[in-house]
């Protein structure tokens, strides 16, 4: 069977500068998943033109600048990590060479081969975020799956996080100590007679 290698990982977007090229439909669905998942990620969006929904959905974040011209080079100074999201494919493409050129990460929205990261699809629940990947087979059964999860997963799970929070807090001293007495409390979970 085929496997999956990409390594995730769960950014911190608000100790980082995200800059998206292009705000039109994909360059929106970008910054609102970026949004959705971090509302005080620090994000530029870099367009000739903006998507009168993109306005409006960042008109209430100032963590988010919205500048209107075309990509240059200088546009990713100081930038962490980039999403190309033009409908221009050479253009992305050249995004794509400044940006391995600066050693920044890049996401180019409609080519898997010129991406160092994927987005995924995210299941949330209080404090609990589960990202699905298909390996770029099938995006659309990674949305299938968020929702298949959503409703499995019980709100409830919010309030055992924040209980096993305060335990942790309280069982200090030896870690292996710790450690197995947190798998006794939740090993419930997967017991299967239950
Ligand atoms: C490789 C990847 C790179 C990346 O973009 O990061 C990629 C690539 C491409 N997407 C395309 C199309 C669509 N993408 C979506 C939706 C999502 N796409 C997302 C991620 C990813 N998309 C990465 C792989 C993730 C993985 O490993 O599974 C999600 C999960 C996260 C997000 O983007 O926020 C988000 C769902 C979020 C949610 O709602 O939960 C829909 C469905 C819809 O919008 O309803 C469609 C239309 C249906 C279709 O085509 O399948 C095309 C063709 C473009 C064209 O034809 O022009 C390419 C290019 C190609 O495949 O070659
Ligand atoms: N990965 C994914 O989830 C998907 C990717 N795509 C691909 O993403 C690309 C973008 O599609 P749309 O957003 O629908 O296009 P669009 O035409 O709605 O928007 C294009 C954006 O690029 C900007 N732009 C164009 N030239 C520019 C320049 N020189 N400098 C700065 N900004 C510039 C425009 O101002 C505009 O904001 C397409 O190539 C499409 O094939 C499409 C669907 C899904």
């Amino acid at each position: 069977m085929e496997e999956n290698h990409l390594f995730p990982v769960f950014f911190k977007l608000d100790q980082l500068q995200v800059l998206v090229v292009g705000g039109g439909n994909v360059g929106t669905e970008k910054v609102n998943a970026i949004l959705q998942n971090c509302p005080a990620a620090r994000v530029t969006v870099v367009a000739t033109w903006f998507a009168p929904e993109l306005e409006s959905l960042t008109a209430g974040f100032p963590n988010v600048t919205l500048i209107q011209k075309a990509f240059s080079c200088g546009d990713l100074f100081g930038k962490d990590l980039v999403i190309a999201a033009t409908a221009d494919r050479e253009l992305n493409a050249c995004i794509w060479e400044k940006a391995k050129a600066s050693k920044v990460l890049i996401n180019v929205a409609d080519t898997p081969g010129l991406c160092d990261f994927y987005l995924g699809s995210i299941v949330q629940k209080g404090n609990l975020k589960i990202a699905i990947s298909t390996n770029g087979k099938s995006p659309t059964i990674a949305k299938r799956l968020k929702e298949v999860l959503n409703d499995a997963i019980p709100d409830t799970l919010e309030s055992v996080l924040q209980h096993l929070q305060i335990l942790r807090d309280r069982l200090k001293g030896d870690f292996n100590d710790k450690v197995k007495k947190l798998n006794e409390l939740t090993s419930v979970l997967v017991s299967r007679d239950h």
